[in-house]
């Protein structure tokens, strides 16, 4: 206790931001929680803004910290470097991920790793890749839905699909018996991701640990696979299929074989969840607002018919210029809040903006308090993509892939998985959402998996160059 004051001991001449510690060692933690599961999850950030000012100090999840829902304060402490603030996870994420993580790392390891997929993931021949899978597995599970005697659950569709994509950008695999281990090993992994972090045998931590052992062997004999092709190949630099490949192509000799195998299993932890979630509520609002949705439907409608009379396929640029589409998947990251914050650690005193950061505080820069702003977005808690209209995705105000040097590497991929899957979707079926709720805590999700009823369009057939659905 006496440690706990120390730390967290005002000094006179730098007073902190205003707020409340609440109790010793659970601090507000129970009173986070507790909104954040009821239908009112922005109730606890409410309540203090009201009280304490847009930054306000707190101690929740184990830290003292400084809870920032002001979007100049998020930027600063995003935009910083590693001199100033360093990521900060529960203490069972940091042992799942282990200290070489893309999530964890700092300096110019960091930037080297995010820069390489990032680079990656931003290619016009990742992105087309991608365009053409994602497509034949979309086409492929819409052809196996029933007309409406079953409801189809769309989290767990999409959760499928978009695992395939993800396997197959990251490590190069396909279908089959190594995809199907590595989605069951992931499923072991994950579920010690909000776990205690006591790690001896039979606790959830430790058999996450080992899940995530068996994983990293797998993808261990895949770079080895790949390293002896390049060697046969005799100094020909084959083209980058895949993440394993921009990284074992890479020649400053910062990454190990041990770092590129640990980071395939650790980038999958930000795609594999946050992308069906971003599909499955944009499904929720769409079902909940005709409107949006019919004009969603003539817009994929007339680019399907245009291409098909120029018997094209449909390319990644087709489908990133459909400007409603994005507006609705734009204010369904803005609504939805799948990522609501971030947590980063201060390793030096800093001030910003006259608050005061003490070093060892934790910072919580909390975005679903300005996406849901009424100051900033009118009648926030509607579903409105035509507010986009005029409005600028890049402003501070709308940060749902974070910002500065941890930026999303992967935020024009989940756009482009969300668009595909929202246009044969929409092309192939008429249907209706059956009730469901959004829960807010631990991670965002729909309570019973977003089921919804569909009946096949006439003449709904899909076809391309590379497979063909019957209806
Ligand atoms: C709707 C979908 C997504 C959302 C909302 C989202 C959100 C975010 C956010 C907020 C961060 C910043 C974390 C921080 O600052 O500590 C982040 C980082 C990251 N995301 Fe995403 N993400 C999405 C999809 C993806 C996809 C599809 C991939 C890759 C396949 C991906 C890979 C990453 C990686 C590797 C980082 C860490 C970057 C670093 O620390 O250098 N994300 N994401």
């Amino acid at each position: 206790l006496h440690l706990a004051r120390l730390r967290t001991r005002p000094d006179p001449a730098r007073p902190l931001p205003l707020g409340s510690l609440g109790w010793p060692f659970l601090g507000e933690t129970i009173e986070f929680i507790s909104a954040a599961y009821s239908p009112h999850p922005e109730s606890f950030m409410n309540r203090r803004r009201l009280l304490y000012g847009n930054v306000f100090k707190s101690h929740i999840f184990g830290s003292p910290t400084i809870v920032s829902t002001d979007a100049e304060v998020s930027r600063f402490v995003l935009q910083s470097d590693a001199h100033a603030f360093v990521p900060s996870y529960p203490k069972s994420v940091s042992e799942l991920m282990g200290e070489s993580s893309i999530l964890l790392i700092n300096g110019s390891l960091q930037r080297r790793v995010h820069g390489l997929i990032g680079a990656f993931f931003k290619s016009p021949q990742l992105k087309s890749q991608i365009t053409t899978d994602m497509q034949f597995y979309v086409r492929r599970s819409l052809a196996t839905w029933p007309d409406t005697t079953q409801p189809i659950l769309i989290q767990n569709q999409t959760k499928h699909i978009v695992f395939q994509i993800l396997i197959k950008g990251l490590i190069g695999l396909d279908p089959g018996d190594e995809m199907d281990f590595l989605k069951t090993q992931f499923q072991e992994f994950i579920a010690g991701l909000m776990s205690l972090p006591v790690k001896f045998p039979g606790t959830r931590l430790y058999k996450s640990l080992q899940a995530k052992k068996r994983m990293v062997m797998l993808v261990k004999k895949i770079i080895e696979e790949k390293r002896r092709r390049n060697e046969s190949r005799r100094g020909i630099r084959p083209n980058s299929k895949d993440v394993i490949d921009v990284l074992i192509n890479d020649t400053s000799g910062q990454l190990s074989d041990d770092l590129i195998s640990d980071n395939m299993i650790d980038l999958m932890i930000p795609a594999e969840d946050s992308v069906p979630l971003l599909v499955t509520l944009a499904v929720k609002y769409l079902g909940e607002c005709p409107l949006a949705l019919r004009q969603l439907e003539e817009e994929n409608m007339e680019l399907k018919e245009r291409k098909s009379q120029q018997s094209q396929d449909l390319e990644w640029n087709d489908f990133m210029s459909l400007s409603f589409t994005q507006d609705v998947i734009t204010e369904t990251l803005r609504l939805g809040n799948i990522i609501g914050g971030i947590m980063r650690k201060a390793v030096k005193d800093v001030e910003v903006k006259g608050h005061f950061i003490p070093k060892g505080w934790c910072v919580f820069t909390y975005f679903r308090s300005v996406h849901l702003d009424e100051a900033i977005y009118e009648d926030p808690l509607s579903f409105n993509p035509w507010r986009w209209k005029e409005k600028d995705v890049s402003a501070c105000n709308f940060t749902p892939f974070g910002g500065g040097q941890r930026l999303c590497p992967g935020l024009d991929l989940a756009r482009l998985e969300a668009s595909i899957f929202l246009h044969h979707f929409v092309t192939s079926f008429t249907w209706v959402a059956e009730e469901d709720q959004v829960v807010n805590f631990p991670t965002v999700r729909m309570k019973r998996g977003m089921p919804v009823r569909v009946t096949r369009k006439q003449g709904a057939c899909e076809r391309s160059s590379s497979i063909r659905v019957e209806c």
